[in-house]
């Protein structure tokens, strides 16, 4: 199999006929963890649901493991924003996070065994077994951003994709959310998250994507020294404030 799990290539999407996003190249490699980086509104969002096959490309394209983003969603975990999802369903932690398996286990079929056996490895993951029984509409900001990683794991991604998972997050939820993408990365799942925290996608991810409808940059952290890099990607004046958080004021 292919170490490139995630490749788009010239994809541009319009929304409501505005063009959100143009020429965007992006490939995602097995155990590779990247972060997205852009000011509000560059289109980090909308990239991501195109990758899931949400969202109607205009132009490009974009292959997962081979397949189109429809063909290939059982093998997609995403985590959306926290607050799109419906934390007032009267459901347990335990259900929720089985509903990531939905694609996989189809809407008439009853959950198996090892459909049992993914959700209760996935709530380990997180640490959250402890709250498997509580209803999701009792859990605390922190507990919910766990509930929706495990119900991305439920699935066993190939590639998982992540929409600010770090915002609003006290330190030790964030270094339990960090130590686990490690962790996955390391056995081979190709990781996509967008934040607005530069300085800790800096540190965690192996490379940076600076998208402001295309993508401005594309490298290491360490090749991503160059603050005019950063200033292009912002479209803003040159901020010390914005270069000093990421450490490349000079
Ligand atoms: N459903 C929609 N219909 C029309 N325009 C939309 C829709 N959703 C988003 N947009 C527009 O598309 C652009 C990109 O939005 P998107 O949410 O992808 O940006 P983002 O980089 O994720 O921003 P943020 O950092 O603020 O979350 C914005 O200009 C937004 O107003």
């Amino acid at each position: 199999m292919s170490d490139e799990v995630l490749q788009v290539s010239g994809l541009a999407v319009d929304l409501a006929g505005r063009e959100v996003l143009h020429d965007v190249n992006l490939v995602v490699t097995r155990s590779e963890q990247v972060g997205l980086i852009g000011p509000n509104g560059a289109g980090k969002t909308t990239l991501l649901r195109s990758l899931l096959g949400l969202i109607p490309i205009r132009a490009g394209s974009i292959t997962i493991d081979g397949r189109t983003p429809g063909g290939a969603r059982g093998t997609i975990g995403y985590v959306p924003q926290r607050h799109e999802f419906v934390w007032d369903y009267p459901v347990r932690v335990r259900t929720a996070v089985m509903t990531g398996r939905t694609h996989r286990i189809g809407w008439l079929r009853r959950p198996g065994a090892a459909d049992r056996d993914a959700v209760r490895e996935a709530l380990e993951r997180v640490d959250l077994t402890d709250l498997a029984d509580r209803p999701i509409g009792e859990l605390s900001g922190g507990q919910r951003q766990r509930v929706l990683v495990a119900r991305a794991l439920a699935l066993q991604p190939r590639l998982l994709l992540l929409d600010e998972p770090f915002t609003g997050l006290d330190v030790p939820t964030q270094e339990i959310l960090t130590r686990l993408f490690r962790e996955l990365t390391s056995e081979g799942t190709a990781v996509l998250m967008t934040t607005h925290d530069l300085p800790a996608a800096a540190d965690t991810s192996h490379r940076l994507c600076l998208l402001n409808r295309t993508v401005v940059a594309d490298g290491s952290p360490d090749e991503l020294r160059d603050p005019a890099v950063w200033l292009r990607a912002f479209g803003v004046a040159r901020s010390e404030q914005l270069l000093h958080s990421l450490g490349v004021a000079r």
